[in-house]
């Protein structure tokens, strides 16, 4: 299930990243018949969790779940398509920063420690009183930016810049949907993109 909670925690950032035991990613979109689905993600402001692994169906079942991938792909937002994935808390890390401006060097370094398909970044950045906040969020984007190029593992962005609190409950499992799971998606079609066609 998804859980948002909004605590001085979540004014700070995380990132969340995949660990090598489970190495066999699928290209999501040539064989989704492959994939595994079941409803185990734990998804919220904070920690965003998400696996994958390979495992075989029996062919019925296959093409129920490729219809219903195909089916619901348009519409399914956020932690719902994460939800449909199986997901191995074992397989991932997570690692507390103290705020959105520390992700990037972060981020670098696990990246370049050769462990991890991806790593996932995730934070919030609200605005304040001052350009402090300019300055935030432009360092975590660029330093996200920065670690995915320099360790040339897929760094995602999943760092919220918001002008109020508001916004950012309506976007971490609210009404303006989970970004933090469509970061970890995202992160997974990246994984699945290094992992099968740019070896
Ligand atoms: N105000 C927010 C911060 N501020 C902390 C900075 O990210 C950084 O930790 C500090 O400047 C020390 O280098 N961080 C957020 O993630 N979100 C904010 O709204
Ligand atoms: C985005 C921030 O770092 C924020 O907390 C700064 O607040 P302020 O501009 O009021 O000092």
């Amino acid at each position: 299930m998804a859980s948002v909670y909004v605590s001085r925690k979540a004014f700070l950032s995380n990132c969340i990243h995949f660990h090598h035991q489970n190495r066999s990613f699928l290209p999501l979109y040539q064989k989704p018949t492959q994939l595994s689905f079941s409803s185990s993600s734990s998804i919220g402001f904070g920690t965003t969790s998400i696996g994958v692994e390979r495992k075989e169906r029996s062919s019925i079942e296959k093409q129920q779940l490729l219809s219903i991938w195909k089916a619901q792909l348009p519409e399914l937002r956020g932690f719902a398509l994460l939800w449909s994935w199986l997901v191995k808390e074992e397989d991932i890390d997570v690692v507390w920063v103290p705020g959105s401006f520390e992700i990037g060097i972060v981020a670098e370094k696990l990246g370049k420690s050769g462990k991890y398909h991806a790593v996932v970044c995730i934070g919030a950045v609200v605005r304040g009183d001052t350009t402090h906040y300019d300055a935030v969020a432009n360092s975590a984007a660029s330093g996200v930016l920065s670690a995915g190029l320099k360790s040339g593992v897929p760094c995602i962005f999943g760092v919220l810049t918001c002008e109020d609190m508001e916004q950012a409950i309506n976007r971490a499992g609210g009404k303006s949907g989970n970004k933090g799971a469509e970061a970890a998606l995202t992160a997974i079609e990246m994984a699945s993109l290094f992992e099968h066609y740019l070896k």
